[in-house]
């Protein structure tokens, strides 16, 4: 799938100067009942994946396909029964719940345009039925979103998804507004809603710690493409993509007396716009281990290096075999004495993965 943005100028902006390659040839496909984590820094394009997976966003190429449907060209009323099926939590409840809503008007509403509230005292037992279901009393259905905390207003942007019975939910960064000690309650919360109801989960987040507790599997992401793929377990034991490897060295370490062996990753530079990716292989101005000039101008595809392991990069397996090793050692961009502990392991915002520890 590709999801282009033009970049228009002129005074009535009718004048295309350019493209904004948000999602570059992505093929991704997340299984009935699991959850699929979508990781990457901030501008990689995972909320355009996410929204163009749930029509929100027109791809310019590629297939939605849903449940065996393809949804490409589709539109009107079966589009509309389809959307049901798919639902999606945003990262800020505050912002993506109408402040002048009660709760109950909240929840009814999905339920109304989908035709589901069924009479008064089925939907009232239904609202009734979806505040247990996400933990939130009864008494909260006559309230407003500000009278909640963070926490509590993410249950409800939760429960108005599940109004409407949805086999699909993407979830965009679910917890990253939200307190550390709140994020493991929603993350909770999720995991037992998807035992509940069946649910299958896309969860979009920067922070890997998140994403490796809740998912199955996972993929990673970087300017546009997905540059590794696989079982949560598997990409967490051994990252394969030069790219995932930095990622992993900033994931602080869980026990800070166990001794951290794991090599630490140098990215040199910036994160490139994805107005302008640079050709080749993506990740090639960052890469520790770039080999010329194949690196610089073949764009790597997504292959199986083990069974359900995918990874885009020329080099996987030497770098793996440690073949290729060296060249980076003795650029200095991978260190084995590296002393720098990360005040932040997230990966929001445009700064680069430099410098930083891992477990
Ligand atoms: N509607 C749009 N028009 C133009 N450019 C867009 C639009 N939506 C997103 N972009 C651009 O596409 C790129 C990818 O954005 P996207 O929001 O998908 O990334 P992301 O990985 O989800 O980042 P974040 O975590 O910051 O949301 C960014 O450069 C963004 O500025």
């Amino acid at each position: 799938m590709k999801v282009h943005f033009p970049i228009r100028r002129g005074v009535v902006l009718d004048k295309t100067v350019g493209y904004v390659y948000a999602v570059d040839g992505v093929d991704l496909s997340i299984r009935s009942g699991e959850t699929y984590g979508l990781v990457g820094e901030s501008g990689c394009g995972k909320s355009t994946l996410g929204r163009a997976m749930l029509k929100l966003t027109e791809p310019t190429a590629g297939r939605v396909v849903f449940d065996g449907i393809d949804l490409s060209s589709m539109k009107g009323e079966p589009l509309r029964t389809m959307r049901r099926r798919m639902q999606m939590v945003f990262q800020d409840p505050l912002s993506s719940l109408d402040p002048r809503q009660s709760v109950e008007s909240l929840l009814v509403e999905g339920m109304r345009a989908h035709g589901l509230d069924k009479g008064k005292e089925s939907s009232a037992k239904r609202l009734r039925e979806l505040l247990l279901a996400v933990g939130l009393p009864s008494t909260s259905l006559r309230k407003y979103p500000h009278e909640f905390s963070g926490g509590q207003r993410q249950r409800i942007g939760i429960a108005r998804a599940l109004s409407v019975e949805p086999d699909l939910i993407v979830a965009d960064e679910p917890v990253s507004a939200l307190d550390v000690s709140v994020q493991a309650q929603v993350i909770n919360l999720l995991e037992d809603l998807q035992t509940e109801f069946g649910l299958t989960y896309l969860v979009i987040a920067h922070d890997l710690a998140v994403v490796r507790h809740i998912s199955d599997r996972v993929g990673v992401m970087y300017l546009g493409g997905l540059v590794e793929e696989a079982d949560s377990d598997q990409l967490y034991r051994e990252p394969l993509h030069p790219y995932t490897k930095a990622l992993m060295s900033a994931v602080p370490v869980p026990d800070p007396l166990v001794e951290d062996r794991r090599e630490r990753i140098l990215l040199a530079g910036d994160l490139p716009s994805p107005a302008n990716p640079p050709t080749g292989c993506r990740f090639h101005t960052r890469c520790p281990w770039r080999q010329e000039t194949r690196c610089d101008t073949e764009r790597p595809a997504l292959r199986e290096i083990d069974p359900g392991h995918r990874v885009a990069c020329h080099y996987a397996e030497d770098i793996r075999a440690g073949r290729i090793r060296q060249h980076a050692v003795e650029a200095e961009l991978v260190r084995e004495d590296w002393d720098v502990v990360p005040d932040d392991a997230s990966l929001a915002g445009p700064a680069s993965v430099t410098e930083t520890l891992g477990p």
